[in-house]
């Protein structure tokens, strides 16, 4: 590192706070304030440590804004997620997200003067675009708007073959909401069929099930995928993706999120859109984390993960490039944002020591999107990034606890040893829990990742004399109801209430303390409106280091007296 790279990195010592003090971070996944109700999980659950830290000390704990436009995302009734909330916390600023550069570049056409575009333009003459992603108005990972965009843009720029690779979502949308979505891309498809493009549905299956899984935690996800998209290959042959969705919905252990791969085959009984050499393939949904594993297999000519049987010759552009460090891919039609300078850089550079752990389903939340969606280290003799591997194939409401606790214990062994200024964790159970929309089982995850903050925090930080920061990503498990406009439960056809599996447009709590700081340290009146871009900043000053200047202002001051 040269002198003039030393200067550009260097913090500021903070005026009043000391250095050396060590730091615990802790993001609650899915976390959110919200009131009292039988469906607020957290407020069900027993959850003593939050609450203590909520009525302790009232200017150490206090909400911030963690969706919306706080987050970046396009407008205030987008419901955060951990990918923006993540950003935010790690990069101390709040940028325009993909959801957002997405819809720009669609209004403006810039999207197709873009060379991730052009290159699979050039495949539009004698091969197939398919598209493949979620399909839902979800806004966490893409948007049916987007696409319908994206089909008639791809038509009216030559394509004049087009196949669909969709997946159900019923995560950040009801359960069930998949038929519907699928009607209206059909409608969409018929319509470009009479304008003389050959367009179709190709395959299908749920998210969870198929193709978006993260983190590398079970490939067989993506394999199922592959095979159906790329093979042309699954246990479950349909003629119309309407039928499927309904059939294979009429199980009635069935739901939207895990639905089995199929096919949509012609009535020689053949698949309609099998990926082969020459075709273009996007993969349009805008957020990273599930759709880096797809992209290696598409791009990655040395891969091992499973059998892809064929690798055909494509030419693969994704909505946004996933990893900004490994460039993946490495064609795309929408620059994502540049993430740069975030406090985990900035730290390293001012020899601080980081540690940062979650189990495999929220290990990248912690480092990866922390870091502005780069993988690896900056620094591996400064920092240490341990996985604790999830469960695989066991749902979570079956096992709502998680590995809440071996985080806990990971974070606790590490604040020990003292090798670390800052050790950093996610504890899942809101979130992931919420997902699978089972209230009972939500609400132990709520206690067990209270039991984790307690050993986390309250018992470690004590020991060592250190400074903590509790806070969390997204609201999830706060609310596990739809409700009408007065904020009323909303009851299905059934007669029960219909629940929220998605995340929450709540505000999340965060909470400062531990023996490390100093007494008169307290949460600023005169920033009403912050948000999660606020916490790094006030992590810097927990590091003995103010921010730097073009970084959200600290949510803390040091009060004279
Ligand atoms: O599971 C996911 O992919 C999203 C919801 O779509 O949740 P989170 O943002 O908490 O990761
Ligand atoms: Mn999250
Ligand atoms: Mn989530």
């Amino acid at each position: 590192m040269g002198s003039s790279d030393r200067n550009l990195w260097k913090l500021e010592d903070h005026p009043k706070l000391p250095k050396g003090k060590p730091v615990a971070v802790v993001v609650l996944d899915g976390w959110g304030e919200a009131s009292p109700d039988p469906y607020n999980c957290i407020h069900v659950a027993d959850t003593p440590t939050m609450d203590s830290l909520k009525k302790g000390a009232p200017e150490k704990w206090r909400l911030i804004k963690a969706h919306g436009t706080a987050v970046g995302l396009p407008s205030d009734d987008d419901m955060g997620n951990s990918e923006v909330g993540h950003n935010a916390l790690g990069a101390g600023r709040i940028y325009a997200q993909g959801a957002k550069l997405v819809d720009l570049a669609l209004a403006s056409g810039k999207i197709y003067e873009g060379e991730g575009f052009k290159y699979i333009q050039e495949c539009f003459k004698n091969g197939t675009l398919h598209l493949i992603g979620l399909l839902s108005d979800g806004g966490v990972h893409s948007r049916l708007d987007q696409l319908q965009l994206l089909l008639k843009g791809s038509a009216e720029h030559g394509a004049k073959r087009i196949r669909i690779h969709f997946l159900t979502d019923g995560r950040d949308v009801v359960d069930g909401s998949s038929v519907g979505f699928v009607e209206t891309l059909e409608n969409d498809l018929r319509q470009l069929r009479e304008k003389g493009v050959d367009a179709q549905i190709a395959s299908g299956g749920g998210r969870m099930y198929v193709t978006m899984d993260r983190y590398e935690n079970d490939w067989d996800v993506v394999k199922r995928g592959w095979d159906a998209q790329v093979l042309g290959e699954a246990p479950y042959k349909f003629k119309s993706a309407i039928e499927a969705v309904k059939k294979l919905r009429e199980d009635p252990k069935a739901n939207d999120q895990y639905l089995p791969p199929f096919v949509i085959v012609d009535e020689n009984g053949k698949p309609v859109g099998p990926i082969v050499d020459g075709d273009a393939v996007v993969t349009f949904n805008f957020r990273a984390d599930r759709m880096v594993m797809l992209a290696k297999a598409l791009e990655y000519e040395d891969f091992d993960k499973f059998d892809r049987v064929r690798f055909p010759k494509i030419r693969y552009a994704g909505m946004l490039q996933y990893d900004g460090e490994l460039k993946l891919p490495s064609h795309f039609l929408v620059s994502p944002p540049e993430i740069q300078r975030t406090s985990g850089e900035y730290l390293v550079h001012n020899s601080i020591r980081t540690f940062a752990c979650s189990e495999t389903v929220k290990f990248g939340h912690v480092t990866f999107f922390w870091n502005g969606n780069r993988s690896g280290y900056f620094n591996p003799e400064l920092e240490e990034y341990v996985e604790i591997p999830s469960d695989i194939g066991i749902p979570f409401n079956v096992q709502p606890k998680m590995k809440a606790l071996e985080i806990a214990e990971k974070a606790r062994d590490a604040i020990l040893s003292r090798k670390y200024d800052q050790v950093r964790v996610n504890i899942p159970n809101g979130d992931m829990v919420g997902h699978t929309g089972d209230v009972k089982a939500t609400i132990i995850g709520c206690k067990a990742a209270d039991e984790a903050v307690k050993q986390t925090i309250l018992d470690t930080v004590e020991q060592v004399g250190g400074i903590y920061v509790v806070t969390a990503d997204h609201g999830n498990a706060e609310d596990m109801a739809k409700r009408n406009k007065s904020g009323q439960p909303l009851v299905g056809k059934d007669g029960n209430v219909q629940i929220l599996t998605s995340h929450t447009l709540r505000p999340v709590p965060i909470a400062i303390g531990g023996p490390g700081l100093l007494p008169s340290v307290r949460f600023r009146k005169d920033i009403q409106e912050a948000g999660l871009a606020n916490v790094a900043a006030t992590v810097m000053n927990f590091h003995g280091f103010e921010a730097p200047s073009d970084y959200e202002p600290t949510l803390i001051e040091v009060a004279d007296n």
